[in-house]
């Protein structure tokens, strides 16, 4: 059995390369970075270092690397000879991804059992995103292709912050990981994944992770880097920021009992694993790394923007979320590109070229009728005033 997996960085190798090594998968990756592939193509293994109570060293062999950029016959080649594609490389780059597994679907014999394709990324529907992608380019051809593929919405669940270069190809990573996959698009021939679980219904499991995780995460970022600090766990340290994560999820969390009918008792239970999670020790992760490409953080799908709307839709409060919003305007990071596009929009707020108004609705796509909207340019004036 053959994996091709697409993003061969943190979450890559780290968590989505160790459990296809651990379901038997023989293991190609693909990724862009040509020293990194040259990395992986010069190991017979790596490791995979736990790092907290219970962590465990986990070594993974049968791999090897394919440079997507300078060879995409030969990631092609790969695909149309796989059972599995999974990718980790970021939501706004899977329609890069999208023309590969394409041309691999046309080489791929017709007799074939179906290709079994999950996008691993933070987001609801990704692999929808990259199906789609995948879909328009093939045009009349995706009649007779779309049989060729099975496509699966996933939940990844694993925090891999940057790694030090000094571990060369080894990964760094936190003991706890979830990996929940729709199971509907398999039916019998399961993906041989161990430790993953397959559901029914994906929608609460990606929105839970989404919209706890990931906003308690952003949000302890943003506050925490607007507090001058540079990892999660001294921004978690911080009595205020604490206070701004807590009062962001459980709004969260209240949305998430009201919409998917999670208890009271299991969303509090998750709260506190996860602020343990962002307080490990010995997992080094900065406000830099969690707070990455705030624009797309502040999109309407993203965790901040889509939690508060449907709050704010069914009468919850948000007040929480408009301040991790408010400290996420404030995300001023010279080499991340989106962080300076962010402080650029804001300048031309201050001098009278766009309108609080504009940016809102440009930034996190809500329309002025909805019951967030005005909130939203509330906190942008505030920041900009
Ligand atoms: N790190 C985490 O804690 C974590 C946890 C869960 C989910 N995720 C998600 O996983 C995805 C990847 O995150 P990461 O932290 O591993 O990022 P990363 O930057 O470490 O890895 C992304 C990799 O994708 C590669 N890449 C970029 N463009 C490519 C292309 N066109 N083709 C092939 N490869 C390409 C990059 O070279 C890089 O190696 C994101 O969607 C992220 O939200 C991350
Ligand atoms: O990867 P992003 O940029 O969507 O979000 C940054 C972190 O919150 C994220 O990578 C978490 O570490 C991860 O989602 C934990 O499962």
């Amino acid at each position: 059995m053959k994996a091709v997996h697409f993003g061969a960085g943190n979450i890559g190798r780290g968590f989505v390369g160790v459990l296809l090594h651990a379901g038997g998968y023989e293991l190609v990756f693909s990724d862009v970075a040509a020293p990194l592939v040259e990395a992986i193509n010069a190991a017979d293994s790596y490791i995979v270092h736990e790092a907290g109570a219970g962590g465990q060293d986990r070594e993974v062999t049968g791999f090897r690397a394919v440079n997507s950029a300078t060879n995409p016959d030969g990631v092609a080649a790969e695909v149309a000879s796989a059972e599995v594609v999974t990718t980790a490389v970021g939501p706004t780059i899977l329609k890069f991804i999208a023309p590969h597994v394409l041309a691999g679907l046309h080489q791929r014999p017709a007799e074939a059992q179906p290709l079994q394709v999950m996008a691993c990324e933070n987001a609801v529907g990704a692999t929808d995103t990259l199906k789609a992608e995948i879909q328009g380019l093939a045009g009349p051809d995706w009649d007779q292709l779309q049989h060729r593929a099975v496509f699966a919405n996933t939940a990844v669940d694993r925090i891999v912050p940057g790694q030090a270069t000094s571990i060369g190809i080894d990964v760094t990573v936190e003991p706890f990981y979830e990996w929940a996959i729709e199971s509907g698009p398999f039916g019998d021939e399961l993906p041989h994944i161990p430790g993953a679980h397959f559901v029914e219904d994906l929608g609460p499991y990606i929105e839970r992770k989404l919209f706890t995780v990931n906003t308690g995460h952003a949000t302890a970022a943003y506050l925490g880097h607007a507090a001058g600090l540079d990892t999660i766990a001294a921004a978690l340290a911080d009595p205020s920021v604490h206070a701004g994560v807590q009062a962001a999820l459980e709004e969260t969390s209240a949305l998430l009992v009201a919409k998917h009918g999670f208890s009271n008792q299991e969303m509090t239970d998750y709260r506190r694993t996860i602020l343990e999670r962002f307080r490990n020790p010995s997992l080094p992760d900065t406000t830099a790394r969690v707070g990455r490409q705030p624009l797309r953080k502040l999109s309407a799908a993203e965790r901040f923007i889509s939690p508060a709307a449907q709050a704010a839709e069914r009468g919850l409060p948000v007040t929480g979320l408009l301040r991790a919003i408010g400290a996420a305007l404030q995300f001023d990071l010279p080499e991340d590109d989106q962080s300076v596009q962010l402080q650029q929009k804001l300048t031309q707020i201050r001098s009278g070229e766009l309108t609080a108004a504009e940016f809102t609705a440009a930034v996190t796509g809500l329309t002025q009728e909805h019951p967030l909207f005005a909130q939203v340019v509330r906190v942008v004036a505030r920041q900009t005033n």
